[in-house]
C-alpha cells in the first residue's frame, strides 16, 4: 500500500484533465450502447440518437381553422348588404367526422350549398371536375341564419336550414391545408439535438410516442466509512452502522442529485465499511459482472495508507491507474482508473476514488467528474466566467446581517503550499459590480474541506489556477455551483 505523501507525487490539474480526456475517448470508442428508446414525455433533456423524421403530415387533411361554414368562396364575390348571398346548410361536420359525400355547390333548386364546420374538422373533399369545391370557411359570426321564406326559390324538401352572407369570403379563408404544418418525412429533430418540452408538441402531433435518445452515462456510487450512516439504505452491500456511526452520509445523496443534474443516470449502490478491502473487492467484482455501469465512484478511504484501500483493490482487479493524487485543493487525494469489464460486452468502466471530505468530494465532482462526463458525451466544457476577485467575505445570505461581511479573507484553506503550486477551488458569490458594468466575486467565509455552509451561501466555485498570485482585483475564472442555468449566478 502506498504511503507517499500525495502532494509530492501529485499530477497537475491540467494534466489530470488531459488524462480524463484520453480515457473518455477510449471509453466512447468502446461504448456499444448507442441508443435507448424512451417515452416522448420522458425524452426532455436527452439527446436524440438520430434524426427524427415525421412519419405523417399534419394536418393529415384539409381542416377548418374556425367554427363557421365551408363554402365556395367564388360564389360570394359580389356579396353585400344590398346583394345578400344565401346558402343551404347541407349538414354539420365535427372534428373526427368522416368527410361528407362531396356536395354539389348548388342543390337541384339552384340554391348554393354549404356545410357548417367546426375548427379542426375535415373540409369536404375536393370536388371532381364538374363540381366546384368548397375552398373556404366563413366565420360563423359573419353570417346570419335565415328562414326558408327569405331564400328565393328554395325547395323545402331539400332542407330548411339557411344562412345569408353580406360580404365576400376570401379564397381559402380559414382553411388549413393538408401537410401545410409538417410534411411527411420532414426532419423535426437533428441527431444530437437536446429534446425540449417545446419539441414534444410537434412530435406528438404527428403521432410519435417514443424517441431514440443517446443512452445516459450510468454511474454507480458507494459511500465508504464506518462512521457514515443513513436510514434509507438496505440491500446486500449496504450496511447500516447505527452502533459506531455518527456522520450522516452527505456524499452519496449529493452525488445522486448532482449526477442527475448534470445529465447522468446515478445509482446509489450502498455503504461500504472503510476497514474492509474485501467488501469493496466483492462489491466491485459483482458490479463489474453486471455491465450496468459506465462509471463507478467511491467516496472516502482515498488517502493512501491508513484505511485508504480503494486504490489497492482497484489495482488488484487489474485496473489501469491514470492518476492518484492531483495538485488541487481540496480534492488532492482523487484517484482515477479504468477497469476492464468482464461482462459480455467487454466494455471499459471508469473508476473515480474520491476523498470522503464532502467539500473535497464536491470539488472533485465539479472539476474532474463533470469534465469527464462532458468529454465522454463529446460536449464542450463549461464556459468559465472571468470575474474580478474582491478579497472580502461575501455576506452569509443576502438577507442576513453578517459581522464578517467585508472582512478580508485568505485564499488558502490552510496546511498546503497555497495557490502557487496547487490549483485551488474556493466557494464564492458572483454578483454585479456596484456600477453594474461587470461581475465581481467574493469568497464565502469559513471554507474548509469539511465545511458545508458555503454550499448554501455560494453560487460558484472560484478556480485559482496554480502559479497565479491571489490579489485584490485579480481576474479569476468561476464555474457555477449548479447545472441549473437559471440559478447559476443567483
Ligand atoms: N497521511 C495523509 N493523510 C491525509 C492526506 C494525505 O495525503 N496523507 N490527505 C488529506 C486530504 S487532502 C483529504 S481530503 C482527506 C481525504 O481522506 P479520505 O478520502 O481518506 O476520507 P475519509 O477519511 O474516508 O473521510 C474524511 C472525512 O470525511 C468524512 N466523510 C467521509 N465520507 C463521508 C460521507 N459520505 N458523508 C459525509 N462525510 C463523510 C469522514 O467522516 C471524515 O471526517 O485525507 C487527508 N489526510
Ligand atoms: O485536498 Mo483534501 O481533498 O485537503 O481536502
Amino acid at each position: 500500500m502506498h504511503t507517499t505523501h500525495l502532494t509530492t507525487m501529485a499530477m497537475q490539474y491540467q494534466a489530470a484533465l488531459q488524462e480524463l480526456q484520453k480515457a473518455a475517448y477510449d471509453m466512447s470508442q468502446r461504448r456499444t450502447r448507442t441508443e435507448e428508446l424512451v417515452r416522448l414525455e420522458d425524452s426532455v433533456g436527452r439527446k436524440a440518437a438520430k434524426d427524427i423524421l415525421s412519419p405523417d403530415s399534419t394536418p393529415a387533411f384539409d381542416t377548418a381553422a374556425a367554427d363557421g361554414f365551408a363554402m365556395v368562396s367564388s360564389a360570394t364575390i359580389n356579396a353585400s348588404p344590398t346583394n345578400p348571398i344565401y346558402f343551404r346548410v347541407a349538414g354539420t361536420i365535427m372534428p373526427g367526422d368522416k368527410p361528407p359525400p362531396t356536395p354539389p355547390c348548388r342543390g337541384p333548386d339552384g340554391v348554393l350549398q354549404c356545410y357548417e364546420i367546426m375548427v379542426g374538422a375535415r373540409f369536404p373533399d375536393t370536388a371532381t371536375e364538374h363540381l366546384i369545391h368548397m375552398d373556404a370557411c366563413a366565420w360563423g359570426t359573419d353570417v346570419r341564419e335565415v328562414s326558408l321564406a327569405e331564400v328565393p326559390k328554395a325547395d323545402p324538401q331539400l332542407g330548411n336550414r339557411f344562412i345569408m352572407l353580406t360580404k365576400p369570403v376570401t379564397h381559402n379563408a380559414n382553411r388549413r391545408r393538408a401537410g401545410a404544418d409538417i410534411g411527411k418525412g420532414d426532419r423535426l429533430i437533428r441527431a444530437g439535438m437536446k429534446i425540449r418540452s417545446s419539441h414534444v408538441l410537434p412530435l406528438a402531433s404527428v403521432g410519435i410516442r417514443e424517441v431514440a435518445v443517446e443512452p445516459l452515462i450510468r454511474v454507480g456510487v458507494w459511500s465508504t466509512g464506518r462512521e457514515i450512516v443513513r436510514s434509507d439504505v438496505n440491500g446486500t452491500i449496504a450496511t447500516k452502522r447505527t452502533d459506531t456511526g455518527y456522520t450522516y452520509d452527505a456524499d452519496g445523496p449529493y452525488l445522486m442529485a448532482a449526477l442527475k443534474e448534470y445529465g447522468a443516470e446515478p445509482h446509489f449502490l450502498g455503504l461500504l465499511p472503510s476497514d474492509d478491502p474485501a467488501a469493496l473487492e466483492k462489491a466491485l467484482r459483482e458490479t463489474m459482472a453486471t455491465d450496468k455501469f459506465d462509471i463507478l465512484v467511491t467516496t472516502g478511504s482515498a488517502t493512501p495508507g491508513r484505511s485508504g484501500f480503494v486504490r489497492s483493490v482497484v489495482e488488484k482487479l487489474g485496473g489501469q491507474l491514470h492518476f492518484h493524487g492531483v495538485a488541487m485543493r481540496p480534492g488532492a487525494t482523487a484517484m482515477f482508473a479504468s477497469l476492464e469489464s468482464n461482462a459480455p460486452n467487454n466494455g471499459l468502466v471508469s473508476f473515480f476514488g474520491l476523498p470522503g471530505d464532502p467539500c473535497a468530494m464536491a470539488a472533485c465532482f465539479r472539476f474532474l467528474i463533470v469534465p469527464y462526463l462532458q468529454f465522454v458525451r463529446g460536449e464542450k466544457l463549461d464556459e468559465l466566467l472571468l470575474t474580478t476577485l474582491e478579497l472580502r467575505c461575501s455576506t452569509r445570505l443576502e438577507s442576513e446581517p453578517n459581522m464578517d461581511a467585508g472582512a478580508p479573507v485568505e485564499a488558502s484553506m490552510g496546511n498546503d503550499c497555497g495557490p502557487l503550486c496547487l490549483d485551488c477551488f474556493r466557494h464564492g458569490r458572483v454578483t454585479a459590480s456596484e456600477d453594474g458594468r461587470h461581475k465581481v466575486v467574493r469568497m464565502t467565509k469559513d471554507q474548509g474541506p469539511g465545511k458545508m455552509y458555503p454550499f448554501i451561501d455560494a453560487n460558484c466555485w472560484i478556480h485559482l489556477p496554480h502559479g497565479q498570485e491571489i490579489v485584490q482585483g485579480a481576474m479569476v475564472p468561476c464555474l457555477s455551483l449548479s447545472a441549473c442555468r437559471e440559478e447559476k449566478w443567483q
